[in-house]
Protein backbone atom coordinates (compact mmCIF):
# COMPACT_ATOMS: atom_id res chain seq x y z
CA UNK A 1 0.00 0.00 0.00
CA UNK A 2 1.01 3.86 -0.75
CA UNK A 3 1.85 6.69 1.51
CA UNK A 4 -0.50 9.47 0.46
CA UNK A 5 1.31 12.60 1.43
CA UNK A 6 -0.88 15.78 1.92
CA UNK A 7 -0.01 19.59 1.38
CA UNK A 8 -1.43 21.82 3.73
CA UNK A 9 -2.70 25.22 2.66
CA UNK A 10 -4.93 25.44 -0.02
CA UNK A 11 -5.05 21.73 -0.18
CA UNK A 12 -6.32 20.18 2.85
CA UNK A 13 -7.72 23.53 4.69
CA UNK A 14 -8.25 27.13 2.76
CA UNK A 15 -6.06 28.93 5.36
CA UNK A 16 -6.08 31.97 3.40
CA UNK A 17 -7.88 34.28 5.63
CA UNK A 18 -6.10 33.86 8.47
CA UNK A 19 -3.17 33.86 6.21
CA UNK A 20 -4.09 37.54 4.67
CA UNK A 21 -5.31 38.92 7.93
CA UNK A 22 -2.12 38.35 9.69
CA UNK A 23 -0.23 40.28 6.23
CA UNK A 24 -2.64 42.70 6.80
CA UNK A 25 -1.88 43.74 10.54
CA UNK A 26 2.19 43.61 9.29
CA UNK A 27 1.21 46.46 6.49
CA UNK A 28 -0.65 47.87 9.31
CA UNK A 29 2.75 48.56 11.65
CA UNK A 30 3.87 50.82 9.10
CA UNK A 31 1.14 53.13 9.02
CA UNK A 32 -0.73 51.42 5.50
CA UNK A 33 -4.74 50.04 5.71
CA UNK A 34 -5.90 46.61 4.51
CA UNK A 35 -3.69 46.03 1.29
CA UNK A 36 -4.36 42.43 0.93
CA UNK A 37 -8.33 41.46 0.06
CA UNK A 38 -9.22 38.21 -0.59
CA UNK A 39 -9.44 38.38 -4.02
CA UNK A 40 -5.25 37.78 -3.10
CA UNK A 41 -6.09 34.25 -2.09
CA UNK A 42 -3.76 32.73 -4.59
CA UNK A 43 -1.21 34.79 -3.44
CA UNK A 44 -2.12 33.94 0.46
CA UNK A 45 -1.62 30.40 -0.40
CA UNK A 46 1.49 30.79 -1.33
CA UNK A 47 2.86 31.76 2.06
CA UNK A 48 3.34 34.62 4.52
CA UNK A 49 6.68 36.07 2.17
CA UNK A 50 4.81 36.35 -1.10
CA UNK A 51 1.97 38.01 0.93
CA UNK A 52 4.32 40.80 2.09
CA UNK A 53 6.37 40.91 -2.01
CA UNK A 54 2.76 41.24 -3.07
CA UNK A 55 1.95 44.16 -0.28
CA UNK A 56 5.46 45.56 -0.93
CA UNK A 57 4.60 46.06 -4.40
CA UNK A 58 1.46 47.63 -3.59
CA UNK A 59 2.97 50.45 -1.67
CA UNK A 60 5.90 51.03 -3.97
CA UNK A 61 8.35 50.29 -1.20
CA UNK A 62 12.06 50.56 -3.04
CA UNK A 63 13.87 48.14 -0.16
CA UNK A 64 10.98 46.02 -0.29
CA UNK A 65 13.00 42.41 0.48
CA UNK A 66 14.60 44.07 3.53
CA UNK A 67 11.09 44.86 5.11
CA UNK A 68 10.02 41.75 4.20
CA UNK A 69 12.34 39.98 5.99
CA UNK A 70 11.72 42.27 8.97
CA UNK A 71 8.20 41.69 8.35
CA UNK A 72 8.03 38.22 8.37
CA UNK A 73 8.76 36.78 12.17
CA UNK A 74 5.92 39.78 12.96
CA UNK A 75 4.00 38.29 10.19
CA UNK A 76 4.41 34.97 11.90
CA UNK A 77 3.86 35.79 15.52
CA UNK A 78 0.04 37.60 14.37
CA UNK A 79 -0.87 34.60 12.53
CA UNK A 80 0.31 32.12 15.06
CA UNK A 81 -1.87 34.20 17.43
CA UNK A 82 -5.74 34.13 14.81
CA UNK A 83 -3.74 30.84 12.58
CA UNK A 84 -8.02 29.42 12.98
CA UNK A 85 -10.56 31.92 13.33
CA UNK A 86 -11.64 31.81 9.53
CA UNK A 87 -10.02 28.79 8.06
CA UNK A 88 -11.75 25.59 7.39
CA UNK A 89 -10.90 22.17 6.10
CA UNK A 90 -11.79 21.84 2.12
CA UNK A 91 -15.30 19.36 1.74
CA UNK A 92 -14.71 15.60 2.09
CA UNK A 93 -10.66 16.06 3.11
CA UNK A 94 -11.03 14.40 6.38
CA UNK A 95 -13.36 11.50 4.54
CA UNK A 96 -10.88 11.18 1.88
CA UNK A 97 -8.04 10.71 4.58
CA UNK A 98 -10.71 8.24 6.30
CA UNK A 99 -11.64 5.92 3.23
CA UNK A 100 -7.67 5.93 2.14
CA UNK A 101 -6.55 4.80 5.59
CA UNK A 102 -9.64 1.80 5.61
CA UNK A 103 -8.30 0.39 2.02
CA UNK A 104 -4.32 0.25 3.87
CA UNK A 105 -2.67 3.45 2.98
CA UNK A 106 -1.05 5.55 5.13
CA UNK A 107 -0.74 9.35 4.92
CA UNK A 108 1.24 12.22 5.71
CA UNK A 109 1.27 15.62 5.84
CA UNK A 110 4.31 17.87 3.89
CA UNK A 111 3.74 21.57 4.15
CA UNK A 112 6.13 24.45 3.15
CA UNK A 113 4.14 26.31 6.68
CA UNK A 114 6.64 26.10 9.50
CA UNK A 115 6.00 22.88 11.37
CA UNK A 116 5.55 24.07 14.58
CA UNK A 117 2.61 26.84 12.60
CA UNK A 118 1.05 23.19 10.81
CA UNK A 119 0.95 21.28 14.12
CA UNK A 120 -0.86 24.52 16.28
CA UNK A 121 -3.11 24.21 12.98
CA UNK A 122 -3.69 20.69 12.83
CA UNK A 123 -4.68 20.70 16.78
CA UNK A 124 -7.18 23.20 16.44
CA UNK A 125 -9.10 21.80 13.36
CA UNK A 126 -8.90 18.29 15.49
CA UNK A 127 -6.87 16.57 13.12
CA UNK A 128 -2.90 16.34 14.53
CA UNK A 129 -3.94 12.71 15.33
CA UNK A 130 -4.97 11.46 12.17
CA UNK A 131 -1.71 12.17 10.45
CA UNK A 132 1.05 10.02 11.52
CA UNK A 133 3.74 12.37 9.96
CA UNK A 134 4.07 15.82 9.31
CA UNK A 135 7.82 17.43 7.86
CA UNK A 136 7.32 21.24 7.23
CA UNK A 137 9.35 24.59 6.15
CA UNK A 138 11.95 24.03 8.80
CA UNK A 139 11.95 20.47 9.58
CA UNK A 140 14.98 19.57 7.13
CA UNK A 141 17.30 22.48 5.84
CA UNK A 142 15.10 22.51 2.86
CA UNK A 143 11.81 22.31 1.64
CA UNK A 144 9.48 21.70 -1.10
CA UNK A 145 10.51 21.66 -4.28
CA UNK A 146 13.20 19.86 -3.19
CA UNK A 147 12.08 16.16 -3.02
CA UNK A 148 13.72 15.36 0.86
CA UNK A 149 10.85 16.88 2.83
CA UNK A 150 8.43 14.80 0.56
CA UNK A 151 10.22 11.81 1.09
CA UNK A 152 11.46 12.37 4.59
CA UNK A 153 7.38 12.37 5.14
CA UNK A 154 6.71 9.20 3.52
CA UNK A 155 9.64 7.66 5.89
CA UNK A 156 8.47 9.05 9.18
CA UNK A 157 4.97 7.50 8.33
CA UNK A 158 6.81 4.04 7.91
CA UNK A 159 6.57 4.28 4.35
CA UNK A 160 8.52 3.34 0.97
CA UNK A 161 9.11 6.72 -0.53
CA UNK A 162 8.96 5.08 -4.21
CA UNK A 163 5.43 4.07 -3.22
CA UNK A 164 4.01 7.64 -2.67
CA UNK A 165 2.52 10.81 -4.26
CA UNK A 166 1.76 14.19 -3.34
CA UNK A 167 -1.64 15.45 -3.07
CA UNK A 168 -1.18 20.17 -3.95
CA UNK A 169 -2.58 22.39 -4.66
CA UNK A 170 0.88 24.38 -6.82
CA UNK A 171 3.46 24.01 -9.01
CA UNK A 172 5.51 23.44 -6.03
CA UNK A 173 3.55 20.63 -5.19
CA UNK A 174 3.74 19.47 -8.94
CA UNK A 175 7.86 19.89 -8.63
CA UNK A 176 8.72 18.25 -5.82
CA UNK A 177 6.69 15.25 -6.75
CA UNK A 178 7.92 14.95 -10.00
CA UNK A 179 11.54 15.42 -8.50
CA UNK A 180 11.00 12.93 -6.18
CA UNK A 181 10.18 10.43 -9.07
CA UNK A 182 6.09 10.14 -7.49
CA UNK A 183 2.69 10.75 -9.25
CA UNK A 184 1.52 14.02 -8.05
CA UNK A 185 -2.66 15.38 -7.62
CA UNK A 186 -3.44 18.70 -7.81
CA UNK A 187 -6.85 20.00 -6.78
CA UNK A 188 -8.40 22.59 -8.90
CA UNK A 189 -10.99 23.65 -6.27
CA UNK A 190 -8.76 26.40 -4.66
CA UNK A 191 -8.04 30.14 -6.26
CA UNK A 192 -6.06 29.07 -8.74
CA UNK A 193 -8.13 25.68 -9.58
CA UNK A 194 -7.83 26.57 -13.51
CA UNK A 195 -4.02 26.84 -12.93
CA UNK A 196 -3.48 23.63 -12.19
CA UNK A 197 -4.66 21.42 -16.13
CA UNK A 198 -1.20 23.24 -17.31
CA UNK A 199 1.48 21.86 -14.84
CA UNK A 200 -0.08 18.22 -16.26
CA UNK A 201 0.09 16.50 -12.44
CA UNK A 202 -0.55 12.85 -13.34
CA UNK A 203 -4.28 13.21 -11.70
CA UNK A 204 -6.72 16.50 -11.20
CA UNK A 205 -9.86 16.05 -8.76
CA UNK A 206 -12.13 18.76 -8.28
CA UNK A 207 -13.82 17.55 -4.99
CA UNK A 208 -12.04 15.09 -2.39
CA UNK A 209 -14.32 12.35 -2.84
CA UNK A 210 -12.31 11.57 -6.68
CA UNK A 211 -9.21 11.24 -4.28
CA UNK A 212 -9.43 7.46 -3.43
CA UNK A 213 -10.06 6.25 -6.98
CA UNK A 214 -7.38 8.52 -8.36
CA UNK A 215 -4.93 7.29 -6.08
CA UNK A 216 -6.05 3.37 -7.21
CA UNK A 217 -5.00 4.32 -10.34
CA UNK A 218 -1.96 5.00 -9.78
CA UNK A 219 -0.81 1.83 -8.44
CA UNK A 220 -3.35 -0.05 -10.67
CA UNK A 221 -1.83 1.54 -14.44
CA UNK A 222 1.50 -0.56 -15.35
CA UNK A 223 2.50 2.51 -17.30
CA UNK A 224 3.37 4.76 -15.10
CA UNK A 225 7.20 5.67 -15.10
CA UNK A 226 7.35 5.91 -11.06
CA UNK A 227 5.47 2.60 -10.46
CA UNK A 228 7.89 1.18 -12.72
CA UNK A 229 10.62 2.74 -11.00
CA UNK A 230 9.49 1.68 -7.20
CA UNK A 231 8.96 -2.04 -8.71
CA UNK A 232 11.99 -2.67 -10.63
CA UNK A 233 14.35 -1.47 -7.75
CA UNK A 234 12.04 -3.30 -4.50
O1 LIG B 1 3.07 28.39 3.61
C1 LIG B 1 3.46 28.10 2.46
O2 LIG B 1 4.48 28.58 1.92
C2 LIG B 1 2.62 27.13 1.65
O3 LIG B 1 2.21 26.08 2.49
P1 LIG B 1 1.79 24.66 1.81
O4 LIG B 1 3.08 24.03 1.38
O5 LIG B 1 1.11 23.92 2.94
O6 LIG B 1 0.88 24.98 0.69
MG1 LIG C 1 -0.38 24.60 -0.86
Amino acid sequence: MATIVFDLDGTLADTSQDLLAAANHCFGTIGAGAVLTLADAATALRGGRAMLRLGMERLGHARGEDEIDRLYPLLLEAYAGAISVHTRLFPGAMQAVEMLRSQGHTVAICTNKPEGLARQLLTDLGIMGDFPALVGADTLTVRKPDPEPLREAVRRAGGDPRIACLVGDSDTDRNTARAAGVPSVLVTFGPSGEDMAALAPEALIGHFDELPSAVAGFWRDADLPALDGARGRA
